[in-house]
C-alpha cells in the first residue's frame, strides 16, 4: 500500500492540512493518508492544546473518510518528534508499505535542516504542496534530495494554526477555517480562548 504520512502539530488542524492531504492522495495515487500529530515539534515551540486534544481534533476533521486515519505513534513515544525515528519504527512495523511524507512549501525549504535527512530521503518520498508565502525551488536542493521530493498542486489557502489561535484570542471568527466538528470542539472546550483570569 502507498501510505502518505501527514505529520504536524495540528494546533489546531485546519482546512489547509486537509486540502494538502487530499491533494497528495490524488496527486501521488496514495491508498491512504495517516495524520500524525507530533509530541514536541522539532523546529518550533509547542503552543496551546495537549497532544490528546490535538489528536481528538484531527479525528473530528477526518470523520468517516475511509482514506484517512490517525497515527498516535509520536504522541506515544513522547520526547521530540524526529521524523527519522518515526519512519524507522513504521518501516519495521509495516515493511510492506511504501511511505510518503506530506509537507507544505515552508517545510520543503527547510528539509536540509531535518535530523538524519539523508537517511530519511532514502527511506521515503516527500510530497511537497504549495503554501502561500513560500516558493519551492527544487534546483536549490542538494542533488540527493531533488529526486526524493514530488510536488503536487493544491488550492492555495493562506491559513495557519497560528492565525487561528490569534483570531480566537482576539474574539474573531474561525468558522470555515476549520472543519465544523473541530469548530464545535474548540468552542466547547475553550482551549484557545483569551486567558481572562
Ligand atoms: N495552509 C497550508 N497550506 C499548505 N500546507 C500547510 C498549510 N498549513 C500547514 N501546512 C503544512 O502542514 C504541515 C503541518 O503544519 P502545522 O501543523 O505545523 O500547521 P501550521 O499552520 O504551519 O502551524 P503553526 O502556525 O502553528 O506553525 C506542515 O508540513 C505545513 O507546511
Ligand atoms: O525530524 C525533523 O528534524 C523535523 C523537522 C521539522 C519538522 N518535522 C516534521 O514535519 C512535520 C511538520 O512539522 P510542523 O513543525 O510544521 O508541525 C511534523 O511531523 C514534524 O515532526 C521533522
Amino acid at each position: 500500500m502507498k501510505v502518505g504520512i501527514m505529520g504536524g502539530t495540528f494546533d489546531p488542524v485546519h482546512i489547509g492540512h486537509m486540502l494538502a492531504a487530499e491533494a497528495a492522495l490524488e496527486g501521488c495515487a496514495l491508498d491512504e493518508v495517516w495524520f500524525m500529530p507530533s509530541h514536541i515539534p522539532p523546529h518550533k515551540h509547542a503552543a496551546g492544546a495537549s497532544g490528546k486534544q490535538r489528536l481528538q481534533m484531527v479525528e473530528r476533521a477526518i470523520g468517516t473518510n475511509p482514506a484517512f486515519r490517525t497515527l498516535d505513534i509520536e504522541l506515544e513515544r513522547g520526547g521530540v518528534s524526529y521524523t527519522i525515528e518515526t519512519i524507522r519504527a513504521l518501516q519495521e512495523r509495516y515493511g510492506e508499505h511504501e511511505f510518503f511524507f506530506i509537507i507544505g512549501a515552508d517545510m520543503v525549504n527547510s528539509l536540509t535542516e531535518w535530523h538524519g535527512i539523508e537517511e530519511l530521503a532514502q527511506r521515503l518520498t516527500f510530497v511537497g504542496v504549495g503554501r502561500p508565502g513560500s516558493v519551492i525551488d527544487k534546483t536549490k536542493m542538494p542533488a540527493y534530495l531533488q529526486p526524493r521530493v514530488q510536488l503536487v498542486n493544491m488550492p492555495q489557502v493562506d491559513i495557519s494554526s497560528t492565525d487561528i489561535r490569534e483570531r480566537l484570542q482576539n474574539g474573531q471568527t474561525i468558522r470555515y477555517m476549520v472543519h465544523d466538528h473541530v469548530y464545535e470542539y474548540i468552542k466547547g472546550s475553550g482551549i484557545y480562548e483569551a486567558d481572562t483570569r
